[in-house]
């Protein structure tokens, strides 16, 4: 059983506070839905507890686990970070070295996430969804215990959008975690809502 802890969280961006005395806890299996109005903070909270972003006070922690949180965690967001001349196979391969995990069935993952015919197309001629199931592609070749997922049903069709539940179930069967941050129905039911208020 894992457990993801934050205490007392504040975080600022461009020197205005955003969130300010968050707390919560999460475990195994546990999917925790984050909600707001736009501007609410939804995305500053996953990035920082992803390390991508400071925090000006408070603690978050994972256990049983060493190292930064964000090192056990994936974010999916926004920015897909695939290099447009590198073709999708091989941006597969560029980040699982990096992520320390080379040699791993990219082909497999891309089967997964219904994008195997097109390991050999160059990045910059992907769809926006095609994009995003790449990124899911990614939560499968390198396995971390807790997902980060902002928006992470959008520019996905209906097709797409049932293989990430099919994936997320799968995650917090296995004894996963996941953050959710949204304004749609997710394809599995959450275990708890965090409602966050703009300030
Ligand atoms: N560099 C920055 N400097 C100042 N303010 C910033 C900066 N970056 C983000 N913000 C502000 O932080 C607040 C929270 O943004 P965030 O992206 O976390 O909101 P969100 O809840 O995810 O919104 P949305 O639903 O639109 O995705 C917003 O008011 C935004 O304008």
């Amino acid at each position: 059983m894992r457990q993801l802890s934050v205490c007392d969280l504040a975080v600022e961006r461009g020197g205005r506070p955003i969130l300010a005395d968050l707390s919560f806890t999460l475990r195994s299996r546990e999917l925790l839905l984050v909600t707001g109005r736009n501007g609410a903070g939804k995305s500053t909270l996953l990035r920082a507890i992803a390390g991508l972003l400071p925090h000006v006070a408070g603690t978050i922690s994972i256990d049983p686990a060493d190292g930064p949180v964000g090192e056990h965690a994936h974010y999916f967001g926004h920015l897909d970070g695939l290099k447009s001349s590198l073709t999708v196979a091989d941006n597969l391969a560029l980040w699982t070295r990096i992520a320390g995990a080379p040699g791993v069935d990219i082909i497999a993952a891309l089967e997964e996430v219904g994008l195997d015919h097109l390991d050999d197309l160059p990045a910059a001629y992907l769809s926006a969804g095609q994009r995003r199931r790449v990124g899911l592609a990614r939560l499968l070749l390198v396995r971390r215990p807790l997902w980060l997922l902002d928006e992470p049903t959008s520019a996905l069709d209906a097709e797409a959008e049932a293989t990430f539940g099919d994936l997320l179930a799968a995650h917090l069967a296995r004894g996963g975690l996941a953050i959710a941050a949204t304004h749609r129905p997710m394809p599995v039911p959450a275990t708890a809502t965090l409602a966050l208020e703009a300030r």
